[in-house]
C-alpha cells in the first residue's frame, strides 16, 4: 500500500470470514451490518458524493451488448479503481474476502469489480437476477451501503427473493452493511427511496474462457 494509503483496520475477521462461509453453504446469502471500519464507510460516502459528477447512467448486458434500459433500472454509476486509496482500501477488502471464501469454500474465485451506485430520489432497479447459470463468470454479488442514518419511509430497500422457500427479505440500505449472494439464485430489486441512496455493487468472478457469452447485468 502507498504512503498516502488510508489505514484502517479490518473488521473482516477470521471469524467474519467462517460466518459468511457457513452461511453461503447453507443458505446462499448473508446480510452483515457493521462489516467495515466506520471510517473507511463515511470516507466512500464522500469519495462517491464528491465523484457524483462523473457517474453514467447504469446500463444492462455488457460490451456491445450494453445499453442502458430506464424502464428496468434509473441509477448512476462509477466503477472503483485502484487510483483512489479510499476504493482502493474497500477492494483489498474484497480481496481479502475472495481469498477467504476461496480457501473455505473452493469457489475458484479469480477476480472482483465493482462500482458505486447512485440512486437519486425516486430511483429504481426493477427485480433482476444478476447471472444466468452457464451465461455468466459472475458468480457471488456483494452490496455494501454507505447511507448513515436511513430511515425505513425513506424506503429504498433491497428486496431479495428466496426462489426456494417463496419468502422476501427487506434489506435497508444502512451504511456499513454488506449483503452477500450467489449472483444466479436470488432474484432482487431495489426500491424507490425518497433521498439520495449511494452504494457499492460487486462481483467476483470464476475465470471460465470456454464461456464465450457477455454478463446481463451493468
Ligand atoms: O443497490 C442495491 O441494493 C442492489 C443493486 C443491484 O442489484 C445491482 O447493481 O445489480
Ligand atoms: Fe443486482
Amino acid at each position: 500500500m502507498s504512503t498516502s494509503s488510508v489505514q484502517y483496520s479490518s473488521t473482516l475477521t477470521e471469524e467474519t470470514f467462517d460466518l459468511i462461509a457457513t452461511a453461503l453453504s447453507q443458505h446462499g446469502y448473508i446480510i452483515l451490518e457493521n462489516a467495515l471500519p466506520p471510517k473507511l464507510v463515511s470516507n466512500l460516502l464522500v469519495t462517491a458524493t464528491e465523484k457524483v459528477a462523473e457517474f453514467k447512467p447504469a446500463g444492462i448486458g455488457r460490451a456491445n451488448q450494453h445499453q442502458v434500459n430506464n424502464v428496468i433500472r434509473t441509477d448512476n454509476i462509477l466503477w472503483l479503481t485502484t487510483q483512489n486509496p479510499v476504493e482502493s482500501a474497500y477492494l483489498i477488502e474484497m480481496d481479502a474476502l475472495r481469498e477467504a471464501m476461496n480457501k473455505r469454500l473452493f469457489m475458484g474465485l479469480f477476480d472482483y469489480e465493482a462500482s458505486f451506485a447512485h440512486y437519486p430520489s425516486g430511483a429504481f432497479y426493477k427485480k433482476h437476477l444478476d447471472a444466468f447459470k452457464g451465461q455468466t463468470n459472475r458468480v457471488l454479488t456483494t452490496v455494501f451501503y454507505l447511507n448513515e442514518n436511513w430511515q425505513e419511509e425513506q424506503g429504498g430497500n433491497l428486496v431479495i427473493y428466496n426462489t426456494k422457500n417463496n419468502s422476501t427479505l427487506q434489506v435497508k440500505p444502512e451504511a456499513g452493511t454488506l449483503v452477500i449472494f450467489l449472483s444466479d439464485e436470488f432474484p432482487h430489486e431495489v426500491k424507490q427511496a425518497t433521498k439520495d441512496r449511494y452504494s457499492i455493487a460487486g462481483w467476483f468472478r470464476i475465470n471460465n474462457s470456454s464461456l464465450n457469452r457477455v454478463d446481463p447485468a451493468h
